[in-house]
């Protein structure tokens, strides 16, 4: 089944997003509290609702008006609900870098268990031992480079049914939906690298999980809209609660059913995979089964914690990456120039004998900077929302405990004083050492993927992805709009109202091929 674009929609950054949206609307039902703290600058508010006027469906773009005319430091009042909005690389700094632990946790989530998303999760989980053992083990093997490295083989053959699909549709003459292509991509990435092949073609667990786990997203729409009843939410709550459980005891049946293959696999050694063992077939499922089953482990984790982890992954992995790479498909088409430039990078450093391949990658600067360019513009996490765990000073000013804090990455992204032309698509700019040092987490002006310890453990892999897919493209496929304007016509670039930064419509393109390494 082809996924549409709405399809991204279910994601884990939403489950970060919405827990903050949750929060501002859960504000109108808060009791006012006087303070003689020396707070941050606040803009004008208004009687009860304090700066809710402020606000508009995209929420970022309200952010970024609000941080452009009063300031990198705000002190905003949502009804009687607080919140810090931190807008340029100092402020950031003092939040990731200076004040890193205490703001490492993140808003707490108004559900429990029995959705998806509730308390067992990796992304939402407190800072506390068990979120410090699973980013241990992130970074030491499940998101570690010599992951990823294994897992160059699944990104290489799941990009070459990608192009052959682009290249029927060309020889057809058919129009495809990138959109569409992209995030199937990047979905069966994500579910091949987690479950590995041995999730079988025919049954397709992958798609159901996907399935579910969108379900279970339009919960957690429902269940914000419930907990924004303040004295009715026990009423939302249960009115909900039916649908819920279906949604938990779906996923949770069929995760059970794939763990339980993994252990029976693992026992009988099939595959070669055992948990106790090195083998360069393990997938994450084996990797975070044996912990699981580690009595001498640092922390314990729960089935439920492991099953709620897998979410996160798909979740964090798949729409944000492919939302990425769908916004830098729709600049490189409005930019024809740009992706000529970057046509004959991959031309003079790849030759004209064969695919692109990810090693190739170093050596293709312009390409990296194409990805990075678009994620300066089109940050899929606009704002990055932490908590304040315990009073603090930050440029001189009184922190209260527990405030939400809401990183703008988009506002800093744009920031005229810190880019030239900043609404402008310039992968140019990355090319300048002190742009390139950047990356490196030296300075604070470019935050697609946050920062600090609770920085995203992704960052890496999602490079890997997204440098590949869209080199790849370039290399072999021409595409064109199909719509106004004929030869020229331009991808809209309206952003949907989502809590991250998503196209408002998908890209509905006539491919045709440039380069056909398969037809030999
Ligand atoms: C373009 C792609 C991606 C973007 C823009 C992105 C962005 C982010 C951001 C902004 C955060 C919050 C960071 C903070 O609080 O400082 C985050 C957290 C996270 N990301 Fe990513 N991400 C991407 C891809 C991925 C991938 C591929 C994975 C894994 C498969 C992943 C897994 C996670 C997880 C597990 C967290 C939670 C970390 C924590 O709470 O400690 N992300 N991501």
């Amino acid at each position: 089944m082809e996924l549409v674009s709405s399809d991204i929609q279910f994601y884990f950054l939403c489950s970060l997003l919405s827990l903050f949206s949750a929060f501002i609307v859960r504000s109108i039902f808060k009791k006012p509290s006087s303070t003689p703290l020396r707070l941050p600058p606040s803009p004008p508010s208004l009687p009860i609702i304090g700066h809710l006027h402020y606000l508009r469906p995209l929420l970022h773009k309200s952010f970024h008006h609000l941080s452009s005319n009063y300031g990198p430091l705000l002190y905003l009042r949502f009804g009687s609900y607080p919140c810090l909005l931190v807008s340029s690389p100092s402020m950031a700094e003092a939040i990731f870098k200076t004040h890193d632990a205490n703001f490492a946790a993140r808003p707490v989530s108004p559900f429990d268990d029995g959705l998806l998303f509730g308390n067992s999760g990796f992304v939402t989980a407190p800072y506390g031992n068990y979120w410090r053992f699973m980013k241990k083990l992130c970074i030491t093997e499940l998101l570690s480079p010599r992951q990823i490295e294994r897992s160059h083989t699944v990104r290489h053959q799941e990009i070459t049914k990608f192009l052959r699909q682009l290249i029927q549709s060309a020889d057809k003459t058919e129009v495809v939906d990138v959109s569409a292509l992209l995030t199937k991509l990047t979905n069966n990435n994500i579910c091949r690298m987690v479950m590995s092949t041995r999730c079988s073609e025919q049954d397709d667990e992958a798609e159901k999980i996907r399935n579910v786990v969108k379900k279970s997203f339009a919960m957690v729409g429902k269940m914000c809209l419930a907990d924004s009843l303040g004295p009715f939410k026990k009423f939302g709550f249960w009115f909900f609660s039916k649908e819920a459980k279906e949604v938990n005891t779906t996923y949770d049946e069929l995760l059970e059913k794939l763990l339980k293959e993994h252990e029976e696999k693992a026992r009988n050694n099939i595959i070669g995979v055992k948990f106790d063992t090195e083998d360069n077939n393990k997938d994450l499922m084996d990797i975070l089964l044996k912990a699981y089953h580690d009595e001498n482990a640092e922390f314990q984790i729960t089935r439920a914690q492991m099953k709620a982890f897998f979410v996160d992954l798909f979740l964090g992995g798949t729409g944000t990456s492919a939302e990425t790479m769908q916004w830098a498909i729709a600049e490189l088409i409005n930019h024809p120039k740009i992706y000529k430039i970057a046509r004959d990078e991959i031309e003079s450093v790849v030759g004209t004998s064969r695919l692109v391949e990810e090693t190739d990658i170093p050596n293709l600067k312009y390409v990296q900077a194409i990805v990075k360019e678009t994620l300066r513009l089109h940050p899929n996490a606009p704002f990055i929302p932490r908590v304040c765990h315990e009073d603090c000073k930050i440029n001189g000013f009184d922190i209260p405990r527990n405030i939400p804090v809401a990183v703008n990455v988009y506002s800093i992204g744009r920031d005229p004083t810190l880019w030239e032309n900043p609404n402008e698509f310039c992968p140019e700019r990355f090319l300048v050492p002190s742009k390139t040092e950047t990356n490196k987490g030296q300075n604070f002006d470019f935050i697609p993927f946050g920062g600090g310890r609770r920085a995203c453990p992704g960052k890496n892999l999602a490079y890997a992805m997204m440098n590949i897919t869209i080199a790849s493209i370039i290399q072999c496929i021409d595409l064109k709009v199909i719509g106004e304007g004929g030869n020229g016509a331009k991808v809209g670039m309206e952003e949907a109202i989502s809590v991250s930064l998503t196209m408002a419509s998908p890209i509905r393109c006539l491919p045709s091929v440039y380069f056909n390494t398969f037809d030999a």
